[in-house]
């Protein structure tokens, strides 16, 4: 089979097509392992759809199904677009969250995230407030004056305990900082997007920042985030990284 690897500011991605729905979780699984696979965070099967340029299941490595990834949501939205899936730099696509609506401009990719709900904004742990907010899947924010040093051993039980991603973040110097414990990959993940949407919004939703604001995840790279006309958007480089040939998977 023909797949494609695809890196959102760190977060990476194998991406095929194929024309059916299936439950491919052993195969995400497969193709993720790091060892004996592709290796990868997550895995995208673009399939046809009768209203949308197409539909999307998503897989995180452990095989979990996840109803969004904003980092996937832009690099399929390219892959779309060079595959001739979509067409005049726009890719309209169905993923478990809704139908997200990307703009392609050379490796610049923006999606229009689905509209969030806020769950919680008073979760007390540790000493902490945390709020829980889904923003196409659920996270767990809280805000910190220093996110140097990330407690992975909390994280896994936060995780678990409310069954979501987990973010630590801070807005300093007009950047928005922000460290996610993935659910599904098990670890800290180098970019997540939904996670940097979900701290963007708290912030927003506290009044510590408003308008186009500089987001810098684990990998150092750089996104932008704004909150237009009710839509959150997301938007950042890709990078189609190669397209392969796997065999006996
Ligand atoms: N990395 C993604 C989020 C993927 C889904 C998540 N791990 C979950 O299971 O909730 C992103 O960029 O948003």
């Amino acid at each position: 089979m023909k797949v494609t690897k695809y890196s959102g500011n760190g977060n990476d991605f194998v991406i095929f097509i194929a024309q059916e729905k299936a439950d491919r979780s052993e195969l995400a699984r497969k193709l993720c392992h790091r060892q004996n696979g592709v290796g990868a965070d997550g895995m995208v099967v673009v399939l046809p759809h009768h209203q949308y340029d197409f539909e999307w299941e998503f897989y995180n490595a452990d095989g979990s199904v996840a109803d969004m990834c904003g980092n996937a949501s832009r690099c399929v939205a390219h892959f779309a677009h060079e595959k001739g899936i979509s067409k005049n730099g726009v890719s309209e696509f169905l993923t478990g969250a809704g139908v997200i609506r990307a703009t392609i401009n050379g490796v610049y990719v923006v999606s229009d995230m689905v509209a969030p709900k806020i769950i919680n904004t008073n979760i007390q742990e540790d000493g902490e407030t945390w709020w829980l907010i889904d923003s196409g899947v659920p996270h767990l924010v809280v805000i910190r004056e220093n996110i140097e040093h990330f407690d992975i051993e909390q994280a896994r039980r936060l995780r678990h305990n409310y069954n979501a991603n987990v973010n630590i973040c801070k807005y300093e110097n007009e950047t928005l900082y922000v460290r996610t414990y993935e659910r599904g990959v098990e670890d800290e993940t180098l970019a997540c997007g939904t996670g940097m949407v979900a701290c963007y919004i708290r912030h927003h939703k506290e009044g510590m920042l408003e308008g186009q604001v500089r987001v810098q995840p684990k990998s150092g790279d750089e996104l932008y985030i704004s909150y237009e006309n009710g839509v959150y958007r997301f938007g950042g480089k890709v990078t189609k990284t190669f397209e392969a040939e796997v065999f006996d998977i």
